[in-house]
């Protein structure tokens, strides 16, 4: 039996393992694979404030009783790494891992599901909280499910795939619901049903892998953390098919020139990773091939066999990236035949991006969340919106034909960029973007006597920073809407705002990447004055 396989089994309940060594680990490389890490790609914003939230103010949690575990005379202050107790799942955390309590004490058991009674092996006890691993599942969820992907445990990237779809939009309902409760003390949250996906399948445009060779085989996939161990993703189920074509296609002709592949341990080697992000709209695609070396070998004939063999391709791009970094791209890239940018539509708005570009991952959802955030934003043709942290423009592209003018503030030059060309591109003339940090732009604009009527701010992980926050609370727009990839920073985010004269009208959230634990969402906050 594979590994993959055996892991497959043991996910759906199948099989027990013995002492819980999953293998599992997060990979933060994979995270990235996931979504969240793309939007900080670029932002590179460092570690964010709500990164672990679940595991903060733990003590004395309010989770009742747990199951009876070793020693019932043991409180948890007792417990150490190594114990075997007996949990009861209350609730998927923020890491998609199973939260119980044990003795009043949190306890994260990764794949264990809501409702489950697990026997698990204490891994780490900390004052607040212990972190656990499977031994056997007692009580198994009706809720579990096979996970499709074959290398599901070993890839990382994924956190969902043992649950059903529908169980998923719960549990991340849940997550929002929790962490205003936590963070901002809301107990009845007025939030919308989870937009969630049809097809929670092939959604994701872009494919960013590693390249490997194995037996004289180029692998494309994922580093384990803190490994040399290349995780083959080939076909990866949340790619989007043509995504997972354009890899495929391109590995073989590395194959046939001999193209040197990049070795993580001996750093020799040319090609490091495959970039291939599909427009939705148009089909075509854009290859880029991230190297090591300045020069690729005989890259006439790459460009001209990757052109013969795979005709959806528009634009083949080589990005250099010598460092030893856990940055994907470098600072240069070179177009090595065709367009240099990918055109793609949302509704009504062009977009043109360069390889570096960033851009949502998850189109059809970013369509609905981008229309939350404009009935949020409830225009008229008369109001000034500000789009903080606009990245390449796209909301206040979404909004501009609806206002009566939009400043986007930047604080990465190539965004924005990008954001002045998608708006020529989009004959969009009344939105302008600013280069900046947000959290200085905004207080300057006030202290000026700039009014926005009505805010949006769509931070990374870390949320907004609390200038900006006292910026809004000066300037008092009617409406904030705050598009949120991280629900742990938008709800203390929020008690701020709440404490400066806003109420929050709905929270929608939307699954934009499903089978993980990411969960983005759209705030409606609206003035009492
Ligand atoms: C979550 S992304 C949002 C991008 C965009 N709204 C979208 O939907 O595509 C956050 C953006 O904020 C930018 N950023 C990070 N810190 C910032 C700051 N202090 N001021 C302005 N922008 C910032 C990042 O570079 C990134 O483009």
């Amino acid at each position: 039996m594979t590994l993959g396989r055996c892991m497959r089994m043991w996910y759906s309940g199948a099989i027990k393992l013995g002492n819980g060594e999953n293998g599992m680990t997060r990979k933060e490389e994979r995270r990235a694979q996931g979504g969240a890490g793309d939007k900080k790609s670029y932002g590179g914003q460092g570690k964010a404030r709500g990164e672990r939230p679940d595991r903060q103010r733990y003590s004395g949690g309010t989770g009742g009783a747990a199951a009876p575990a070793v020693s019932r005379k043991a409180s948890a202050e007792d417990v150490k790494a190594g114990d075997r107790i007996v949990v009861t799942i209350k609730r998927i955390g923020i890491n998609g891992e199973g939260v119980g309590y044990y003795k009043r004490k949190a306890v994260f058991i990764e794949g264990a599901l809501p409702n489950e009674v697990v026997k698990a092996k204490v891994t780490r006890a900390e004052a607040g909280y212990l972190n656990a691993s499977i031994i056997e599942i007692e009580k198994k969820s009706p809720d579990r499910q096979v996970p499709p992907c074959p290398v599901y445990a070993e890839c990382g990237g994924c956190q969902l795939q043992h649950m059903t779809y529908e169980a998923q939009l719960k549990a991340k309902e849940e997550i929002v619901r929790e962490a205003f409760q936590r963070y901002a003390g809301i107990e009845s949250l007025p939030m919308r049903p989870i937009f969630g996906m049809e097809n929670p399948w092939g959604y994701r445009n872009k494919a960013q892998l590693q390249t490997g060779l194995h037996d004289g085989e180029v692998v494309t996939g994922l580093y384990s953390a803190g490994s040399h161990k290349l995780v083959d993703i080939s076909g990866c189920e949340i790619h989007h098919p043509v995504v997972n074509g354009v890899v495929e296609g391109a590995k073989a002709v590395l194959k046939e020139l001999n193209i040197p592949i990049y070795n993580e341990r001996t750093r020799e080697g040319a090609v490091r990773t495959i970039v291939a992000r599909v427009g939705q709209a148009s089909g075509q695609v854009q290859l880029t091939l991230i190297t090591a070396v300045d020069r690729l070998p005989d890259t006439r004939r790459l460009v001209q066999r990757l052109r013969d063999k795979l005709p959806m391709v528009k634009t083949i791009a080589q990005n250099i990236n010598k460092g030893k970094t856990p940055l994907i791209f470098g600072d240069r890239t070179t177009v090595l035949w065709g367009d240099e940018r990918l055109n793609e539509t949302l509704g009504d708005v062009r977009f043109s991006l360069s390889p570096r570009a960033f851009f949502q991952l998850n189109p059809e959802q970013t369509v609905k969340l981008y229309n939350a955030a404009k009935e949020a934003a409830a225009l008229t043709g008369k109001e000034l919106v500000v789009d903080a942290y606009c990245g390449t423009g796209t909301i206040g592209m979404w909004l501009a034909p609806n206002a009566r003018e939009v400043r986007g503030i930047e604080i990465i030059p190539e965004a924005v960029r990008d954001a002045r060309d998608n708006a020529e591109a989009s004959g969009i003339t009344n939105a302008r973007f600013y280069e900046g940090r947000a959290e200085e732009l905004l207080p300057q604009w006030v202290a000026q006597g700039i009014r926005p009527d009505v805010v949006v701010v769509d931070p990374p992980r870390t949320g907004c920073e609390m200038p900006l926050l006292q910026a809004i609370a000066k300037a008092k727009p009617k409406r904030l809407v705050y598009v949120s990839c991280n629900p742990s920073t938008l709800a203390k985010d929020c008690k701020v705002l709440l404490g400066s004269g806003y109420r929050l009208e709905w929270v929608q959230p939307v699954d934009m990447f499903p089978q993980t634990s990411h969960v983005e969402s759209c705030s409606l906050l609206v003035r009492n004055d």
